[in-house]
Parts: C-alpha cells; structure tokens; sequence
C-alpha cells in the first residue's frame, strides 16, 4: 500500500497541512502509536481487530464451511459490518460462485432475489455479531421459508457467523448447523479480515492466506511515525485536513471492483468518527464516473472536502480499436486502462490546480493481497485518526435509538419511549 501526501500539503491546497504542521504531529502519532500497540497486545476491544490477520484461522474457516463447498450461489444475510466486508471481497474477486447480499429488507428486491436463485445449489451464510438485529433475522427467516417451501434443506445449506451468544446462536445449535464464532473484540466495522469477512470468501474459494498476507503486510509497517506508515500517513493527514475545514473525505477508487469498497469505507468512517459532534463525512464515490457527477462541487464548491483517490498499479487490460473518426483517433492509439489512469491523474491535478486537498492510495493489484492491505490499511489509519481526534472508534451508541423506536413500532417485548417520539413526530404537510 503507498500513500502520496503531496496534494494535501498546503503549498498546494487550502485547506492543507503544511509540512511543519506534519512532522509536530508526528509526534503525537507517536504517542497514538504506542496506545494502539498497547490496545492490540492486550487484545483490547478493537484494538484487537488489528491483530486479526496473525490471529485469523483461515484452515478452521474453510473447514467449517465444506458442507456448502458445492455451492453455485451464495446469499450473505447481515448488514452494516456483517456484510459491508465480505460484499467489498465478493464485488472485488473473481469466483465460480454467484454472490449476492441481503443487506435491506426491501420486499420486492427479496423476492426477486429468492424466485431467481437455485435454491438447492444456494449457499446461505448469515451473519450477525449481536445476532439480534432484526433485518438479518427477518431476512433469514425468510431466507428460511423460500428453501422450505422449495424443498430444500436449509439445514444443509446454511452456516451461521455470529456471537458467542444470542438468538443466532441458539437458532444454530437447536439446528446443529456448522457455526463460526465472532472473535471478541472486533467491532463489526472492523472484522473483514476475521470470521465475519472470511467465511463467505471461503465459500466462493477466495485465497484466504493472501488476503490476510495483505493485512500482515500493512501491520508490520506500522511505526512510531507517519512517514514509515502509509496507513498512519493517510489516517494522520484526514485528521490534519479535517481539524483545517475539510470535514468531508470522498473515496473515489478507479476500478469497479472497488465500488464496494468505498461503502464499506463510509461505515469504517461514520460509526468509527462520527460522536462528539465530531467526525469527517465519508462519500462514496467511484472513478472514472463520477467525474461526471460530484467532481464540479469538489473542485467549485466550498472549501471543505478533500478526496481519497485509490488505484491499482496493475490491471488486465483492454486496447480501444482504432478509429477514423475525426478527433477520435487519439484513443484508438491507447488502452481503457490508460484511459482510466489519465483520468486519475487528471483529476488529482484539476483538484490540486483548483487547490483542493487530496491524497492518492496505491495497491499493486486489485486482488486477495491488495484488498488485504488495502482494508487492513484504512482500518489501521482509521483507528490512528481515531486516537488524534480523541474519540472512542469503536462504540457506536448513537445506532441503538432508531432501533429501539423500530422494534417498539412493531410491539417488540419491552418499553420502546423512543416509538412514542415516531407517533408524536411534528408535522407540516404538503400535498
Ligand atoms: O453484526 P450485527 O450485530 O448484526 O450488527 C450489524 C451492524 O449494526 C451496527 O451495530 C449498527 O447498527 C453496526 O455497528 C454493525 O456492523
């Protein structure tokens, strides 16, 4: 993973950070850096997510889901980290296996997922860390249903990623159905690299041992110092860019494979940063398409967004065919990927032109080893700029007051006061 800080130095933009600014900061990185190691050798809550690519078991993984090894579809039931993850490895890879993901409860899209699927070559794999959130549960019980009703032994086809304890789990053991256990300590935004990711690359027979070679890549770069760091350097500039106005960050990685992975960036971001009235707006974008869409307002609009551009070094590649066509023939003579690289280039540039912060990552390869470094390296600079600002990256009490209003809504057990703030809503109407 390289990082290139160049355009978020304030010789080149405003807000930026100059390079004065970066070496004092480095010392507190230094500090935070400690702390981390500190977390991470205890095993502390989060802190241990870091530790997850020594502490993964990818042979346990693989070996608790054989019984669906056969499988041509895949259905990943979770939602928010129980599914952000293993979407971002399935979006990315190549594999034999048809992945989709339930992550909404959306009616319609449900079913014309499940009348689609052939059901007795589906895999299911349903995830939940608390094993109590009700649109994976809703989910799978109608995941359930639609095997039963088609004759299929859901039994047979289901392993289950969840919690030590919980409705999940007393769902797997009454069944008996093959269960991989969450490891402690990791916040679900931070566990694609553990059971909650793994297990469904497993059953598209995605390269495990790479991916969490990726992650060891990154992890035995982590130092004192942002300027041996690339994930250290990219979490501590957000922070210095964020503290100077830039209260936005828009991922923009140049390959479709990676769209994915920017929504799974937004989580990491949001529920990690965003308390304390503090927090940097992840937006999620993709390249070279959304050129033609937000670029215009992050190069004109107000000064307080930076950009997160992220490529491979490398890709299978694509010649345009010749053209005779009056002004086109430049393009004959190039490749989509070249084409693809210029529009990087050019718009890192037009934004530093214009004086807009940004800041370039680099993988080799949009496969298991780089999407290792990859989301290993922005969790590390996640819970780097975590520690800067101060917070706690890994709690997210904020989530737990729309969920109380929804189960108290549909008579869920308990006194739900926040249901009765939905029925008391002001209202102004227009019709
Ligand atoms: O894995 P679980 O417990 O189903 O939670 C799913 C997601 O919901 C959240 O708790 C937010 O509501 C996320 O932090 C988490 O990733």
């Amino acid at each position: 993973m390289y990082v290139d800080l160049g355009n978020a130095l304030s010789s080149v933009a405003s807000p930026g950070v100059s390079r004065e600014s970066l070496d004092r900061l480095d010392e507190d990185v230094a500090v935070a850096h400690e702390r981390i190691e500190r977390g991470r050798a205890n095993a502390e809550h989060g802190y241990a997510a870091l530790n997850l690519p020594g502490t993964a078991d990818p042979d346990a993984i693989k070996a608790t889901v054989e019984p669906v090894a056969d499988a041509e579809a895949l259905v990943i039931v979770g939602i928010g980290g129980s599914a952000l993850g293993a979407a971002t490895l399935a979006d990315a890879l190549d594999s034999e296996v048809d992945t989709y993901v339930l992550d909404n409860v959306d009616p319609e899209h449900t079913t014309a997922l499940l009348d689609d699927l052939p059901l007795s070559e589906t895999a299911i794999n349903v995830v939940s860390r608390s094993g109590t959130t009700a649109e994976t549960l809703a989910n799978f019980l109608v995941v359930r249903e639609a095997f039963e009703t088609a004759g299929v032994d859901w039994t047979e086809r289901t392993v289950v990623t969840t919690g030590e304890a919980g409705p999940l789990r007393d769902l797997a053991q009454k069944h008996d159905l093959p269960v991989l256990k969450v490891p402690d300590g990791v916040p679900g935004r931070f566990s694609v690299l553990s059971t909650v990711g793994l297990a469904a690359a497993a059953i598209r027979g995605d390269d495990l041992d790479a991916l969490l070679q990726g992650g060891r890549d990154v992890a035995e770069s982590l130092s004192g110092s942002l300027f041996e760091a690339p994930a250290y350097a990219y979490g501590a500039t957000t922070y210095a860019l964020d503290t100077r106005g830039a209260s936005v960050n828009a991922m923009m990685p140049y390959a479709e494979g990676l769209e994915t992975y920017a929504e799974w960036y937004a989580q990491l971001w949001a529920e990690s940063l965003g308390k304390d009235g503090l927090g940097q707006t992840p937006v999620r974008a993709l390249g070279a398409t959304d050129q033609h869409s937000q670029l215009q307002l992050y190069r004109a609009g107000p000064r307080n967004t930076m950009a997160t551009f992220v490529r491979p070094r490398e890709r299978i590649d694509r010649a345009i065919p010749a053209t005779d066509v009056d002004g086109l023939s430049y393009l004959g003579d190039a490749t989509l990927g070249e084409l693809l690289d210029a529009e990087f280039e050019a718009t890192e540039a037009s934004l530093a032109a214009a004086g807009r912060p940004n800041v370039r990552i680099e993988i080799e390869r949009v496969d298991e080893r780089g999407l290792g470094q990859l989301l290993y390296g922005l969790e590390a600079a996640c819970v780097l700029a975590g520690e800067l600002h101060g917070v706690d990256t890994f709690v997210q009490p904020a989530v737990e007051w729309g969920k109380n209003a929804a189960r108290g809504l549909l008579g869920a057990e308990g006194k739900f006061e926040e249901a009765r703030a939905v029925e008391e809503k002001t209202r102004l109407r227009v019709e």
